[in-house]
């Protein structure tokens, strides 16, 4: 049973599906903070919330349940998404659902700005009939500046062309050929734009590049009279700035919904003349919110089910055709770090993936993310695909990945070498059939030996008689050798070589020590691995 926690006030719709879903249940908890958040959080397999709740590193301390976080939104901003990653929780969001609300209400707000909307309501409901005082301005003609130019400011953007408005764009990512399909100017930087525009809106997140992007500095560029939107994020636009702004009259109106600190319920900005607020409504509307619910709702039963990751902000994403593709090399390679960890003993600060043949061709990311989660599985709590690659750079271990097309001995195979504390060791993998996990490479030698269960390997010289001796042990202490593999080195007798018994049960002390006192042995481990079948949490 998957249980399902609601953080915030979601659309009925999301509600009703996992009323209907099997295998999940679920429970509604809106306005939890500190310590009732924490406890809440550790209670459930997934949660779902809007902008209402704060998921911070303490909120997540000691969480050893919680499996996803889904934003129904687009700003992931409330959560720590690296504290989150280190607990292995995969964040998602729902990034297209409340586009076209939001899109609406920017220029709901640049509409309101340019007819006084808002203060002549207010006027007439008080009793005045004052149609002098608020004289407006005609939007047509005028020029639009857009800052962000991704799914909201691309909506933005035809909305004012359809209003007869010039549009001035600045985006990082927008190409000359985008913007004149788009039917917009492009200009390098947002300074270009300042001194040419009537309205400017931005519709970017909040990063250290956009925040105070319209500052005291700006002020002095701007075409005076500017009027100026905000229902991005709050702290894009300076506040000092804007009341400095609004009284100089550089600028000519502000209209913001979104603020830094929210709820907001005082700003200088609050009864200036030319000021038009609204409580973070882009996104309040029955179709936005409908969507992202049920949207969000869907990602979250489907992650916790399937394993399919869609829309993550902290991992790859993993779409159910290409699990289903990748999902017997997620489960050789998982073997193999857990594998490479035990055969090399400690002290890693390299590992260097090969993949070669037809899986190469994929996005391996994730591929990557299963055998990190092996190699520190042993060593680190709860590590899983979200968060092994974190953990192993916060440990100083470089991961590098390399792709070869052509085909080896099998379709698709994985090699990694692991390497640091002066020792370096190879394991190879392969799947057979309908996902058989296969080891068809230790060291420098090739084999083929199942993957799964108790491994007993021994590194001997290849002479006559080894295999033998080593069988005759385990045969003595009752222990049944399920299956054996031998590699060598080269193709001649001689040299060295390595063996892979698969055995049934535990191997005793003094068997193991009987199997190292063979003058030709020169290594022998005992290798633990899932039973075959046995899949991690985060692939079963
Ligand atoms: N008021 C509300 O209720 C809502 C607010 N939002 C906020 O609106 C913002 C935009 O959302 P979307 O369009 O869906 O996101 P998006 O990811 O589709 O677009 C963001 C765009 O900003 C651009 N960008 C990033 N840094 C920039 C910079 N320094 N200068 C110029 N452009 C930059 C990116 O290249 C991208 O094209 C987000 O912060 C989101 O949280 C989203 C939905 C509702
Ligand atoms: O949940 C909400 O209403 C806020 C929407 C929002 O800001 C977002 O999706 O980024």
């Amino acid at each position: 049973m998957h249980r399902i926690l609601v953080l915030d006030n979601i659309a009925q719709e999301g509600l009703v599906i996992l009323d209907a879903s099997p295998n999940v249940e679920y429970e509604v908890r809106t306005g939890l903070s500190g310590e009732d958040l924490r406890t809440a959080l550790n209670e459930f397999d997934g949660a779902i919330l809007r902008s209402g709740v704060k998921i911070t590193p303490e909120s997540l301390e000691g969480n050893t349940r919680m499996r996803a976080l889904v934003r129904a939104g687009v700003g992931t901003d409330n959560i720590d998404k690296p504290a989150a990653t280190r607990r292995g929780i995969v964040v998602m969001n729902t990034p297209a659902g409340n586009t076209v609300s939001t899109a609406e209400h920017a220029f709901a707000l640049l509409l309101a700005l340019s007819r006084n909307i808002p203060a002549a309501n207010q006027s007439l409901v008080e009793g005045r009939w004052d149609r002098k005082k608020y004289m407006g301005t005609q939007v047509a003609g005028k020029t639009l500046g857009i800052v962000g130019m991704g799914r909201i400011g691309r909506e933005v953007a035809s909305r004012a062309i359809a209003f007869d408005m010039k549009v001035i764009a600045f985006d990082p990512f927008l190409t000359d050929e985008q913007a004149s399909a788009i039917g917009v100017k492009r200009v390098a930087t947002v300074d270009e734009m300042l001194p040419q525009i009537d309205y400017l809106t931005v519709h970017t997140p909040l990063t250290p590049e956009t925040k105070g992007l319209i500052s005291h500095a700006q002020l002095d560029k701007v075409k005076p009279g500017l009027r100026v939107i905000n229902a991005a994020r709050g702290g894009i636009y300076d506040v000092d700035a804007l009341v400095e702004g609004l009284k100089s009259g550089r600028l000519g109106g502000v209209a913001l919904d979104v603020f830094e600190n929210e709820p907001c319920t005082d700003s200088p900005l609050f009864g200036m003349p030319n000021v038009v607020c609204t409580p973070h409504l882009g996104a309040s509307t029955e179709e936005a919110q409908t969507q992202v619910a049920v949207e969000g709702i869907h990602l979250l039963i489907n992650y916790l089910q399937t394993g399919e990751i869609r829309h993550s902000v902290n991992v790859a994403s993993l779409d159910p055709k290409t699990l289903d593709e990748l999902r017997g090399f997620l489960n050789v390679a998982h073997r193999l770090g857990l594998l490479a960890c035990q055969w090399h003993g400690g002290g890693i600060d390299q590992v260097s993936i090969t993949y070669r043949g037809e899986v190469a061709g994929k996005d391996t990311r994730v591929v990557n993310n299963a055998f990190c989660a092996g190699l520190l599985e042993r060593i680190v709590d709860d590590a899983n695909i979200v968060n092994s690659e974190m953990l192993l750079r916060e440990r100083g271990i470089e991961l590098s990945e390399e792709k070869h097309r052509d085909k080896g001995a099998f379709a698709s195979s994985i090699t990694v070498k692991v390497s640091g504390g002066g020792r370096s060791i190879i394991v190879g993998g392969a799947v057979l059939g309908q996902n058989m996990p296969r080891l068809i490479m230790l060291d420098e030698y090739r084999l083929e030996s199942f993957l799964d269960g108790k491994l007993l390997i021994f590194a001997h010289k290849d002479v006559p008689g080894i295999i033998g001796r080593v069988g005759t042990v385990f045969g003595t202490h009752g222990i049944n050798i399920a299956q054996m593999a031998v590699g060598r080195e080269g193709d001649a007798p001689g040299g060295s070589a390595i063996g892979v018994l698969n055995i049934d049960g535990d191997v005793p002390a003094d068997a193991l020590a009987e199997v190292e006192g063979i003058d030709a042995v020169t290594q022998v481990k005992i290798i633990d691995l899932p039973k075959a079948g046995e899949l991690p949490s985060w692939l079963s």
